[in-house]
């Protein structure tokens, strides 16, 4: 084993592989990423799934087209070329990335799994261990398996899946049960059943998407139901598998059913990877979910170590990571006296979307947490049926809710399902993060008439 000293190690090429740039000429810098670089969101995360959802939403739109006075013939998806087109297109930018940080003279590319042997000393796994003047923890997480024989490996060749494995499989799984509530299960689900997988999807929870506010998360459930087989209030408690077809003991409501399927996509959530990384080893301190600590400046509890992105965060995102990376850059430059004060993350407002079918976006409290918290409020949900581009889409689910201070008038929440709800949240997200009314948000601008946007105009009108 060698030793060598850094002047900066980035440990993660997810969101951490923007940090060095032209101010990092100077000094040498040490990448450390055991997979693909891009991390999750590039290579099995945001961009894939999106690539996906898209033709997805092509065959539920064009099956539900009739009622608009067109039809089509029943959707048929040519699944290995949608995925070859996904992969074709991502899987270079990968390599790309890569071939770009080993040619750089000032950096160095460690490529196996790491691990910290002592106080900010690591085993790159590469028979190099090394050292640094400053250090960025920027490795993600992984998924959640489940605690049922069987199902508690990632096992492709048997049909057992979870996001990092399901998108690149040869031929779609003609039955597939997916496992959980959350993003994964609700745009996954989508993509299995539209492009041809029969999907039953099991959730411990009575409501799919249970972080939402509960008026679209309901709403969204009772939308899954005529969509899906599916089986709420339910616990996989066994597995068994014979080869070909898996039998999964499911307990629910009605008892004990068994559900059987070709192949099992695990959405149960995420785990950080501070375990694989021995980050306790290094002295770095973390949350009881395992979590590394970091203040508002991105600091971890040890000396010029900064952490950002899955691996400490409160919001699991791909805009936070980004977010939390400038801030991170910044501040090394500021350590190294490049750059002016200090930067604290914001995290004041941060929106979300669950790319399903309808598509749901959503910023600040919900209703309940408003309650929970005795905070006065007042509520309006528009239905996007009730505006003039809703009857052009003949739309008799979306529904945009927008939760205001009926004191101060600022915007507390906002909670969409819809066609472009990611895109329509975005004027909610601008007012609350500059602090703008709703009165002065819905009657000081115009709005195009007729619009979709004008859901939330509607929507902040009658709040007022
Ligand atoms: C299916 C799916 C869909 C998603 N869709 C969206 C979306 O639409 N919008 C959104 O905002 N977010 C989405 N997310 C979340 C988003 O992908 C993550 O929040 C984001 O990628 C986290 O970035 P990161 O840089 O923190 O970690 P990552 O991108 O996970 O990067 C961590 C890197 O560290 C490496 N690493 C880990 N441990 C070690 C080690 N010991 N040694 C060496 N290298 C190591 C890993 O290989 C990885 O490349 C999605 C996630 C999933 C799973
Ligand atoms: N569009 C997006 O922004 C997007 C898309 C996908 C993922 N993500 C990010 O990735 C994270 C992970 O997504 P996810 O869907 O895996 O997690 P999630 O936290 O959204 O949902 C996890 C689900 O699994 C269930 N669950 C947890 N443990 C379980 C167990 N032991 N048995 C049965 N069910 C269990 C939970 O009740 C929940 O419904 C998300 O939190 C999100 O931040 C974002």
């Amino acid at each position: 084993m060698t030793t060598r000293h850094h002047d900066l190690v980035v440990i993660g090429t997810g969101s951490g592989n923007s940090i060095v740039d032209d101010r990092f000429a100077d000094l040498d810098v040490a990448i450390v990423e055991k997979g693909v670089f891009g991390g999750t969101c590039l290579n099995v995360g945001c961009i894939p799934t999106k690539m996906l959802v898209l033709p997805a939403d092509r065959v539920v739109e064009a099956a539900d087209s009739a009622r608009l006075g067109v039809s089509f013939p029943p959707g048929q998806a040519d699944w290995r070329a949608i995925r070859d087109r996904v992969f074709g297109r991502i899987d270079p930018i990968a390599a790309g990335g890569e071939e770009y940080r080993r040619g750089l003279a000032n950096v160095t590319v460690y490529d196996r799994e790491a691990r910290f042997v002592g106080p900010m000393r690591l085993d790159t796994g590469t028979g190099v261990e090394i050292t640094a003047d400053r250090w960025v923890v920027a490795a993600g997480g992984r998924p959640r398996l489940l605690d049922v024989p069987g199902l508690d490996a990632v096992d492709p060749a048997r049909g057992v899946h979870t996001s990092d494995t399901i998108m690149r499989v040869d031929e779609l799984p003609l039955r597939t049960a997916v496992v959980g509530g959350g993003y994964v299960a609700a745009e996954l689900s989508h993509v299995l059943q539209s492009l041809g997988s029969d999907v039953t999807w099991v959730h411990r929870g009575e409501t799919l998407l249970g972080h939402l506010d509960r008026e679209i998360a309901r709403a969204f459930t009772d939308l899954a139901r005529e969509r899906f087989d599916l089986r709420l209030g339910s616990t996989v408690t066994a597995a068994s598998y014979d080869g070909s077809v898996h039998r999964l003991a499911v307990k629910g409501p009605e008892g004990e059913r068994t559900v059987e399927a070709d192949a099992v996509l695990l959405a149960v959530g995420r785990v950080p990877n501070t375990d694989l990384l021995d980050v306790a080893a290094a002295g770095l301190a973390t949350t009881d979910d395992g979590r590394l600590v970091v203040d508002s400046q991105q600091r971890t509890s040890v000396p010029d170590v900064w952490a950002l992105g899955d691996i400490s965060t409160d919001f699991p995102l791909k805009h936070v990571a980004n977010h939390e990376a400038r801030v991170v850059q910044h501040n090394l430059l500021h350590a190294m006296g490049r750059e002016g004060e200090a930067r604290e993350s914001d995290h004041r407002f941060v929106p979300s979307a669950v790319f399903t079918h309808p598509q749901i976006a959503s910023v600040g409290a919900t209703e309940q947490e408003l309650e929970d918290a005795g905070r006065a409020y007042r509520a309006k949900t528009q239905k996007f049926g009730d505006v003039a581009y809703g009857w052009a889409l003949e739309d008799t689910t979306g529904l945009c809710k927008v939760l205001v201070d009926p004191e101060s008038l600022q915007i507390l929440g906002a909670h969409l399902m819809g066609p472009m709800s990611s895109v329509l949240v975005q004027t909610f997200i601008q007012a609350m993060s500059f602090g703008q009314r709703a009165d002065d948000v819905a009657r000081g601008q115009y709005w195009i008439h007729p619009a979709l946007s004008e859901v939330v105009e509607n929507a902040l009108l009658g709040v007022l």
